[in-house]
């Protein structure tokens, strides 16, 4: 089997007595898309951030490219290529949509870019920057203030800047969070074909999207994973009938 990009080993949280991750083990492998689904409350926005390095889980481990991150804080581990996108506030909305990825390219570069900015590196950080924007679609937009795209067109912006951090893969908090009908199934186009420049761990809770999307699902109830699966052995899972989709076994 491949190695696992990024993996989770026995990851435990608790607030006071609410132990909101419960010995959680999951992993995510080349070019795949894990979603990470359960009913609000059921503690997936806490296993990210202990995967995003914003908070410390009280037991356990998170390893990324092989290597013990837990440790580490949320910069250090987006500087080793983990990139975590959809915290629209780190968007300059009065910027333009090539200034916003220029500004994501001169934070990849480090504070010497920022400072010294030599013109060679002022045109490397450009190329980077045009290149993320081709990559996403949005080389037609560079010029268009942000505050001008739509919620879609934004999302895909996100996107653009975590990739000029070159990342190994992508954590996603809800992407299609907002959208309407139109832009969950562009969104859903455009995820399809990331996976395959670094894979995405998405906690997502439009069904639609994850069902199209999703090489494996995991299923979080009360802190714990009770099944992780394809959509198909997922959807015929009677616990998760039961627990999750509100079904009767
Ligand atoms: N900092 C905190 N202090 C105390 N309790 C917390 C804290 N953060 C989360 N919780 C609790 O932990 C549990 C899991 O919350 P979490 O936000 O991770 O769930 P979630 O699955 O992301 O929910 P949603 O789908 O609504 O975003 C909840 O009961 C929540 O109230």
């Amino acid at each position: 089997m491949t190695e696992p990009i990024l993996q989770t080993i026995g990851i435990t949280k608790s607030f006071g007595a609410l132990q909101a991750s419960q010995d959680i083990s999951i992993d995510l492998r080349p070019g795949e898309i894990h979603a990470l689904i359960g009913p609000n409350g059921a503690g997936k926005s806490t296993l990210i951030k202990q995967i995003a390095g914003g908070l410390r889980p009280d037991a356990g481990k998170v390893l990324f490219r092989g290597e013990d991150v837990t440790p580490l804080g949320t910069a250090e581990r987006a500087r080793r290529g983990l990139a975590r996108t959809f915290q629209i506030s780190a968007l300059a909305m009065e910027d333009t949509v090539l200034q916003n990825a220029l500004l994501g390219a001169m934070g990849a570069g480090g504070t010497a870019f920022r400072f010294l900015r030599p013109a060679l590196a002022q045109r490397d950080l450009r190329a980077v920057a045009e290149n993320a924007l081709e990559l996403v679609g949005l080389s037609a937009h560079a010029a268009t203030p942000t505050f001008e795209l739509s919620h879609g067109q934004r999302r895909q912006l996100e996107v653009a800047v975590a990739l000029t951090l070159a990342p190994k893969a992508f954590v996603m908090d809800e992407p299609m969070a907002g959208l309407g009908f139109e832009g969950s199934k562009n969104l859903t186009g455009f995820l399809d074909g990331l996976r395959h420049t670094a894979p995405i761990l998405l906690v997502e809770h439009d069904m639609d999207a994850v069902f199209a999307l999703a090489d494996r699902v995991s299923v979080l109830v009360y802190g714990r994973i009770i099944a992780t699966g394809t959509v198909e052995e997922i959807r015929n899972d009677p616990d998760v009938r039961v627990a999750y989709l509100g079904e009767d076994a």
